[in-house]
């Protein structure tokens, strides 16, 4: 792997992070789109590849062992692709390992939604996220900002909150474009 810097952005693969509900993934897509890039979701590619959704993995094995999970895959994917754009699971930033690796071999853009866009948002998804479950709004609401910290490393941000995916997207695609 290459050491941080070493490789323009441009080449690199697009890693994508935020919390649960930021838009990752409706973003990612658009933005693979627009830049031709292959999208792969990485909580998706770990349901496929372990035949299970990552509910039941949690269930079974604990939130741990699929931490270290999703950090090997995050590692292999950054090792065997060159430009695609990968949305990461809302925690996978948690993991030291995967946020320096993230960085040093990515181009890292956080999707930034302030919490007061973001609760409306919540009935979207409260169901379909294992995290969120039996949870109060403000267990939910604590949750949300305990994660702040971990998602501050990233080259870039994007306001996910106010803007269509489009807009959203569309603003990454010029970052990256005046990037060296
Ligand atoms: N810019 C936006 N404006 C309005 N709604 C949006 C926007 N981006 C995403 N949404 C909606 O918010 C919900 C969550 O979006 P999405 O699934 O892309 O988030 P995510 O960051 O991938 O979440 P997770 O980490 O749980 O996979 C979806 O219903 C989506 O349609
Ligand atoms: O924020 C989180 O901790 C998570 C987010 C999802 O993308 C999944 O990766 C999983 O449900 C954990
Ligand atoms: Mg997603």
């Amino acid at each position: 792997m290459q050491a941080d810097g070493a490789v323009p952005y441009r080449e690199r693969n697009i890693v994508l992070i935020g919390f649960m509900g930021a838009g990752k993934t409706t973003i990612g897509k658009v933005l693979a789109a627009k830049l031709s890039r292959e999208f792969i979701d990485v909580d998706e590619l770990i349901s496929t590849e372990r035949g299970m959704p990552v509910t039941e993995i949690f269930r079974t094995f604990g939130e741990e062992a699929f931490r270290r999970m999703e950090k090997e895959y995050i590692g292999e994917l950054c090792f065997q692709k060159q430009d695609a754009v990968l949305s990461l699971g809302g925690g996978a930033f948690l993991k030291e390992d995967t946020r320096e690796l993230c960085m040093a071999n990515a181009a890292v853009i956080l999707m930034d939604i302030p919490w007061e866009q973001w609760k409306m948002r919540l009935p979207l998804i409260r169901d379909s996220r294992p995290i969120l479950q039996n949870k109060t709004d403000e267990e939910i609401q604590a949750l949300y900002e305990s994660r702040q910290a971990i998602y501050q490393r990233h080259h870039f941000r994007v306001d996910a909150g106010s803007q269509t995916p489009e807009a959203a997207a569309q603003e990454i695609a010029d970052w990256l474009e005046g990037r060296p």
